[in-house]
């Protein structure tokens, strides 16, 4: 019989693995295996009803049995069978001192570039990482080391209890609990990718009754939470399972993966400041602004979320999340339940007054007289107007950019802060692509103004008819004369296909933010006051308080301008898609056009019903 070829040997040269525990160039003993397969062969023959003792039958079997690749096939067969049960396995877990020991003998003993570039290549922090993280897993270091798990198998009133271990990390236990009335204490909720949850083994609803030892039965909640904060490494709890029937609520259906509804809040809030929050540790915090992924809103109250920070401008593929970490905050319920509370005592403890004069032209519109008042461009009337409105959160979904379809974008900011100068730059760089309104006047054009250019000139009689009709985005009277711009004109501009750049007065913001504009508001504030004076007096910026712009900004006037702007933030910052500091006007202005571009080609949050 020819011999059958051997596996290639490797090299004595070749670097073996240290992940094998046996060297892999055994030579295979083929012969037993052979003969079987020959036996086989002759057996199927004589089934099929050949002759074995005819020339004809020797020589094709010669002639298979001389084929190279049987005998590869063969020989792989046994390679296989042989080392298929090996797993890979570390030579040892001591790289990290082992490179220490190698790095100190060759300086020591070479002063050659070779060595001291071997010693600086293993000293390099890649590498020792490397070296540590093949430690770890060798030692199998990530792993926690639990504690036994008591033998004996507790019975409590006839019931199954779990015993359940966790490791005491950085982050919160996830759960929650509550005292029935009967004394018994329950976990109340389990927070969703916390590490109650991840275990698996904790769900709504199990009866707690012993935490590390500690039986917990018929005490105050506050004492549990102490008895939880006060110990370190591992937490035992003893639990008696919920009732098949509460299993479902600990793993709430809720919202589905993926399509989770979001949010927009439109109040800052902070869980350890909140006397009714549950759990103050398990709480999340947010800003005005900041969208939050809803990940269970089973509870009446208490919604588990995670904000994604405060994005306008979102790719729900990047992920804007500034924490991934799910945590309770308050359902749209309890917080406009706040609200109205709130509301409540703040009317009761104020004496009734007059309403100032608003701008809001529909109310205006109501009110009996035909005649326009005049209007003061003052944060606090805003103040009285918006501030009426509860304040919890807004539902939003994702606009997706289309050709042709084309947003208005408002800058929002207090007076002087740099709107004017932002718009005239924009509109510099392409006039094709974004445009203006040109506000009415009841006022006679002056010799050098053309009407259409300056302002469109009308008569007070139609322009008072016009605010009537709620046409006006905003208006207002200075010197015996009115001003004001008419929503139509934000119209026209998109329908010749250019984007609106407004900076309207924020009274007008809620006119604008509708269905129909979809505008993008984007928020100028100023700097703090030490770079917010640099900037305008290298600038020689010109105070948009003197009507002949012919002086800088006052110390009084920047902290006006600082002071307003924390007012607007208050009134407005809910509606803010972004908010662009304007300190260094290069920057911002660039900072603006990238945004832009952004806004145009990448999917926002906007009102849910804006996208319906
Ligand atoms: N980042 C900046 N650095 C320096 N100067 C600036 C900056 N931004 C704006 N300015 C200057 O500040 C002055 C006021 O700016 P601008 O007129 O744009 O304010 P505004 O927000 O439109 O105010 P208003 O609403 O009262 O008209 C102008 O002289 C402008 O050139």
């Amino acid at each position: 019989m020819p011999t059958v070829s051997k596996i290639p040997r490797r090299s004595s040269g070749e670097a073996k693995t240290n992940w094998t525990s046996e060297p892999l160039d055994t030579e295979p003993s083929t012969s037993g295996d052979f003969f079987k397969i020959f036996r086989t062969v002759l057996e199927g023959i004589v089934e099929a009803g050949g002759d074995l003792t005819s020339k004809e039958t020797s020589e094709s079997m010669h002639q298979l049995f001389e084929r190279q690749d049987l005998k590869a096939l063969i020989a792989l067969h046994q390679f296989v069978s042989k080392h298929r049960f090996q797993s890979a396995s570390p030579a040892n877990g001591r790289l990290v001192q082992s490179s220490r020991e190698v790095i100190n003998i060759v300086q020591e003993l070479t002063s050659s570039s070779e060595g001291q570039e071997l010693a600086h290549l293993l000293n390099r922090v890649h590498i020792q990482a490397l070296f540590s993280a093949h430690d770890d897993v060798a030692n199998r270091c990530y792993e926690p080391m639990l504690p036994e798990i008591p033998h004996e198998v507790d019975e409590d009133e006839g019931l199954a209890v779990k015993v359940v271990r966790l490791v005491k990390q950085n982050e919160p236990l996830g759960a929650t609990i509550k005292c029935d009335p009967d004394g018994s204490v329950v976990i109340a909720r389990v927070i969703r990718g916390g590490v109650a949850d991840r275990t698996g083994c904790i769900q709504v609803r199990d009866r707690v009754i012993e935490v590390n030892g500690v039986a917990v039965a018929g005490r105050d909640p506050t004492e549990i939470v102490k008895l939880l904060a006060g110990t370190n490494g591992t937490v035992t709890f003893k639990l008696i399972p919920a009732d098949d029937e509460f299993l479902d609520c600990g793993r709430s259906t809720g919202v589905v993966d993926g399509s989770r509804p979001r949010v927009r809040s439109q109040f800052d809030y902070d869980p350890t400041t909140d006397p009714l929050h549950p759990c103050p540790e398990a709480g999340l915090t947010f800003r005005t602004g900041d969208v939050l992924e809803l990940v269970e809103c089973d509870d009446e109250h208490w919604w588990q979320a995670r904000n994604e920070g405060h994005v306008g401008v979102a790719d729900p593929s990047a992920g804007a999340s500034t924490d991934c970490r799910v945590g309770l905050v308050p359902s749209r319920l309890l917080q406009e339940k706040r609200a109205a509370v709130a509301r409540k005592t703040h009317e009761s403890t104020t004496a009734p007054s007059v309403r100032g004069d608003t701008l809001d032209s529909r109310k205006n519109a109501k009110s009996a007289s035909p005649r326009v008042r005049k209007i003061v461009y003052e944060s606090h009337q805003a103040e009285e107007l918006d501030g009426e409105q509860p304040r919890s959160y807004e539902d939003v979904s994702l606009l997706y950019p289309r050709a042709h379809f084309v947003r208005p974008i408002v800058l929002a900011g207090p007076p002087g802060v740099g709107r004017n100068e932002l718009k005239r730059r924009l509109l510099m760089l392409n006039p094709d692509r974004f445009g203006t309104t040109i506000p009415h006047t009841s006022r006679p054009p002056r010799p050098h103004e053309t009407d259409g250019v300056d302002y469109h000139f009308a008569s007070r009689n139609d322009m008072e008819h016009w605010v009537r009709q709620g046409l006006f985005l905003e208006y207002g009277e200075y010197r015996g004369n009115l001003y004001g711009t008419l929503a139509d004109s934000v119209r026209a501009l998109i329908s010749q296909g250019r984007i609106p750049v407004l900076n309207p007065h924020p009274q007008a913001l809620r006119l604008l933010r509708t269905a129909e504009f979809k505008p993008f508001i984007v928020y100028i504030k100023p700097p703090p006051f030490p770079a917010l004076k640099e900037t305008r007096s290298t600038a020689r910026a010109r105070s948009t308080q003197d009507g002949g712009y012919q002086r800088g900004f006052s110390d009084d006037e920047l902290e006006q301008m600082l002071a307003s702007a924390t007012n607007l933030e208050r009134q407005y910052g809910q509606w803010f898609d972004y908010e662009l500091v304007n300190g260094n006007l290069e920057f911002a202005f660039r900072e603006l056009c990238e945004l832009l571009q952004r806004v145009d080609a990448e999917p926002s949050w906007v009102p849910t019903c804006w996208v319906r």
